[in-house]
């Protein structure tokens, strides 16, 4: 089913056919699907559904089986990983996380310049993390680690944001933070892809992707693919008795 999609305009990126996954193991398959440009895409699905491999395939890390990703604009998308993919051991302050996020543009090893460095503390004070910039990224709470996280993503300035479940497990105050950037940023043009469990962040995205098994099961507004008889097909839940 392919749902009526209100996001309108350009797309940023356009799959086609796109088979994808692990070696020896097929996730994506035959998955035809777009990103709409300077609009929120979310990415909706049970556990083991495709979703951080679909986010693989539009960062360009996960290379395709078969199919084809068309892109928008050249420049290299950002990738936010999910909180748990990220070691407690790295020895990196919350600035020199951030910090990489410039490496895009400057190299790992050129000096940053006025602009960078602002991009940086900007980057820091969106996600209100500026006074934890000398502390090291293991010792800081999931919450402040998520949004040192996004901080490093924004820092980027990439035309595409992708972000692997940026919410999960957050209190209400944090996921409202970074909520907020994420509709602040799209509105400056970019666009943003999130996967993720939260149905009410997914309500209030501008497209829907629903994925089961690898399969794209519908695409649109958020309202039009994420019903009651979806939800629970997907999920294999009872269907409700209808009176
Ligand atoms: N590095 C890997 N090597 C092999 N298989 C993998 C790898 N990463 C994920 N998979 C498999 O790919 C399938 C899809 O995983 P993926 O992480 O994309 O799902 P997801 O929808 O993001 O799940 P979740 O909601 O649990 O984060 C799963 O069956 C998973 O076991």
């Amino acid at each position: 089913m392919h749902a009526t999609s209100a996001a309108t305009g350009p797309h940023e990126v356009s799959l086609r056919d796109v088979t994808a996954g692990y070696p020896r193991r097929t996730v994506l398959r035959q998955l035809t699907a777009s990103v709409p440009q300077s609009a929120t895409t979310a990415v909706v699905g049970p556990n083991g559904s495709g979703k951080s491999t679909l986010l693989g395939v539009l960062a360009g890390v996960r290379p395709l089986t078969s199919g084809t990703v068309a892109r928008g604009h050249a420049s290299p998308p950002c990738l936010v990983v999910q909180r748990s993919a990220v070691s407690d051991t790295l020895p990196l302050t919350v600035r020199e996380t951030v910090t990489m996020g410039r490496w895009a543009h400057r190299g790992p090893w050129r000096r940053l310049d006025r602009r960078d460095r602002a991009v940086v503390d900007e980057s820091m004070d969106r996600l209100g993390i500026r006074d934890l910039a000398d502390r090291q990224l293991g010792e800081l709470s999931g919450g402040q680690r998520q949004r040192a996280l996004v901080a490093q993503g924004l820092a980027q300035e990439a035309d595409l944001f992708l972000l692997d479940e940026p919410t999960t497990g957050l209190d209400l105050a944090a996921r409202d933070a970074i909520a907020a950037v994420l509709g602040a940023v799209t509105a400056e043009g970019v666009t943003v892809v999130q996967a993720t469990h939260d149905l009410d962040a997914a309500l209030v995205a501008d497209h829907c992707l629903l994925l089961q098994d690898g399969r794209l099961v519908a695409e649109g507004e958020p309202r039009d693919v994420l019903t009651d008889d979806a939800l629970r097909r997907v999920w294999a839940l009872p269907s409700r008795q209808r009176s």
